[in-house]
This record gives C-alpha cells, sequence and structure tokens, in this order.
C-alpha cells in the first residue's frame, strides 16, 4: 500500500483525528531530569534511558497515538563530541526508537490484559524525531532559522544523511521533521528522502513567531507547498508554535496542500537561545500586550494553561487539523485533556 493511503485509512479508522504526544524534554525534566546541556533531551539517552521509556508510557496512557522519539537532538557529531564512538554514537540513536518501541508494547500487552479487544485497540505508532541542523547547534537558531552566509544545501543534507539512514533502518513508523525553521532543511529533507531512498513515511512542521511566515521569515505557504510535494511526507503542518497562530496557519497550509495537516503547538513561551529558558512571549495569547494586563491574568511560568489549550481544539480540530499534540512545555496532562476533548467530539 502506498504511504499516503495507509496513513489515510488509519486517520479514518481513528475518526479522522490521532493524537500526538506532548513535550518530551518538557516532561523528562519534570520528572527531574537535568538536561540543560547541548544535547538536551539525548542527554537521557546516555544518563537514564529508563526515564524516556517512562515519558512515552505516560503519554500513551494520557491518550496519545503517536510517540515521538528522544532523537530530536540526539546528532552523531553531538554524541562523539561527548567522546562517544561512531559505533556507540550510532547504537544511541538506534536505542531511540527501541525505547519507545518497547514503551508502546508494554503498553498494548497493559491494554490486551485489561481485555480490550484487538479491534478496540489504541493505535500507537512510534515516529523518530530529526531535529534541525539548529537544534544541534543549541544556540538557539532553531527559533531564528538563521544558519549564515556559510550554509548550502550541500552542507545540511550532509549533516542529516547518516542519522537519517541510522533512524530508518531502526525501523520507526514514522519519521518527525520537526521545529523546522527554514525552507532550505526542509528542501535538504526532501532532496535526502529521495536520494537515500527512505522508505518509512515520514511528517515535515515547521515553527513559527509571527503567524505568516516560518521563523527564518520564508513565506509559510512555500515551505508547506514543499514539503507536501515529496512522495514520502504523509502529513504537513506546524509545532513548537503559539497556540494563538494555529489557527491562521492551518488556513493558510490548506490553501496550497490536500495532505493532513499536523499540529503541535507549545504553551505560549518563547524560548530565550541566550540565557537558555522559556519566558513569556511579549504578547499574551489573545494579542494583547502582556504589560497591558493585570498581572494575575497571567501563567507566568506555563504560558497558556492546559484549559485554554483545549478550548482552541475544537477551533484546530474544524479548521482542518487531522493530528493534534502538543510541544514544548505541554504535558500529559494537556495530552489528556486534548484526547477527550476530541472523543467528546
Ligand atoms: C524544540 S521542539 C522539541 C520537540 C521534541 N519532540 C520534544 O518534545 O522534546
Ligand atoms: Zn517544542
Amino acid at each position: 500500500m502506498r504511504k499516503e493511503e495507509w496513513f489515510q485509512n488509519l486517520l479514518k479508522q481513528s475518526g479522522g483525528c490521532l493524537v500526538v504526544d506532548g513535550g518530551l524534554a518538557t516532561h523528562l525534566e519534570h520528572l527531574g531530569a537535568n538536561i540543560n546541556d547541548p544535547l538536551w533531551s539525548a542527554l537521557c539517552l546516555i544518563k537514564n534511558p529508563e526515564l524516556v521509556r517512562q515519558v512515552h508510557r505516560e503519554y500513551l496512557e494520557a491518550g496519545a497515538h503517536i510517540i515521538i522519539t528522544a532523537s530530536y537532538q540526539a546528532t552523531i557529531p553531538g554524541f562523539c563530541s561527548r567522546g562517544l564512538s561512531l559505533a556507540e554514537s550510532e547504537e544511541l540513536l538506534r536505542r531511540t526508537v527501541l525505547l519507545a518501541v518497547e514503551a508502546r508494547d508494554a503498553f498494548r500487552k497493559s491494554q490486551q490484559e485489561k481485555d480490550i479487544d484487538d479491534k478496540n485497540l489504541q493505535p500507537a505508532l512510534v515516529a523518530a524525531s530529526i531535529g534541525s541542523y539548529g537544534a544541534y547547534l543549541a544556540d538557539g537558531s532553531e527559533y531564528s532559522g538563521i544558519y549564515g552566509p556559510e550554509m548550502t544545501l550541500e552542507k545540511l543534507k550532509d549533516f542529516h544523511r547518516r542519522r537519517l539512514q541510522v533512524v530508518a533502518e531502526a525501523k520507526p513508523d514514522l519519521i518527525a521533521f520537526e521545529t523546522t525553521p527554514n525552507k532550505i532543511e526542509a528542501q535538504a529533507y526532501v532532496d535526502l528522502l529521495r536520494e537515500e531512498a527512505i522508505d518509512v513515511p515520514v511528517w515535515i512542521t515547521f515553527n513559527s513567531k509571527d503567524g505568516v511566515n516560518v521563523v527564518s521569515g520564508d513565506p509559510f505557504e512555500e515551505c508547506i507547498g514543499l514539503a507536501a510535494s515529496c512522495p514520502s511526507v504523509v502529513a504537513v503542518g506546524i509545532n513548537c508554535t503559539p497556540p494563538r497562530f494555529i489557527h491562521g496557519l492551518i488556513l493558510n497550509a490548506k490553501k496550497v496542500t490536500t495532505k493532513p495537516i499536523i499540529i503541535y503547538p507549545n504553551s505560549g513561551e518563547m524560548w530565550d537561545g541566550e540565557k537558555k529558558e522559556w519566558v513569556v512571549s511579549h504578547f499574551c495569547d489573545n494579542g494583547v500586550h502582556i504589560q497591558d494586563l493585570p498581572f494575575s491574568f497571567l501563567h507566568p511560568s506555563t504560558g497558556v494553561s492546559d484549559t485554554d489549550f483545549v478550548s482552541y481544539v475544537h477551533k484546530w480540530r474544524e479548521s482542518g487539523a487531522s493530528l493534534i499534540g502538543g510541544c514544548c512545555r505541554t504535558t500529559p496532562k494537556t495530552i489528556r485533556a486534548i484526547s477527550e476533548a476530541l472523543k467528546r467530539r
């Protein structure tokens, strides 16, 4: 079966919408991991892989149909710079898929033990994360998309090639190219998928900080159109972007593609790449300047609350999103709320 057909069938069987998990790094931190490090969540693969498995498990229990692996910031040069050999680095990359598969299989088993009929089993897919070159740099450039004048398409392809091969060989159900900050990186993905004949279905999602363009300033519709033109791509969309921009971006994506649209926003805070922390953005979620609001109106540490997030879900579903989840600063609580809101529809 063609990849697109497989995915469309899966969506249909699930009533038209699949739930994606929430922030992996965020929840690792909530569970006590210290990931303030250039490897970010990938540090846990070395220090505490059991915690990664637990995060996957909690998202499945919260109702996620798709869990995203801990490979977002896991790269071969990143691991090698910490003294790991090439073989060890590749093994760790494979482990990201294995950890998610093990969590998924254990979850399925527990569902079956609860006597849940095979045909009523929650679909549970593993999407292998590929973060951008900017994520590897760990200098905030995944939120600027500015890689400097020296960067070329070939350099980006060379950076991504081996990791993509290794991750694909580990046989995830999907590959998730996440937080893509510019058009040139999307082009690198599309070229590599063809050149390396990658047989795994993929999604490509972009991030935006103005609701109009992707973070680099490249036009959003051009990026979506390019991603959607790739035969391996089964869904396109947006991640790690404030909730207030999502509705408009879905409508704009629909102008250029009929492929399923995936959205998993962050909680609305902004990543300060210099301070390396999440800060409340300068606008409140309804576009009002934060300094014009009474303090009690704000959620300084959490951005949009889980209940606010859920009130958006119906709007996103109506405007055409077929996969909905959360990104940074969202947790299993957010995902449970999304899952329940969708079930109530
Ligand atoms: C900066 S976006 C990070 C996406 C990744 N899947 C995570 O939740 O950790
Ligand atoms: Zn994120």
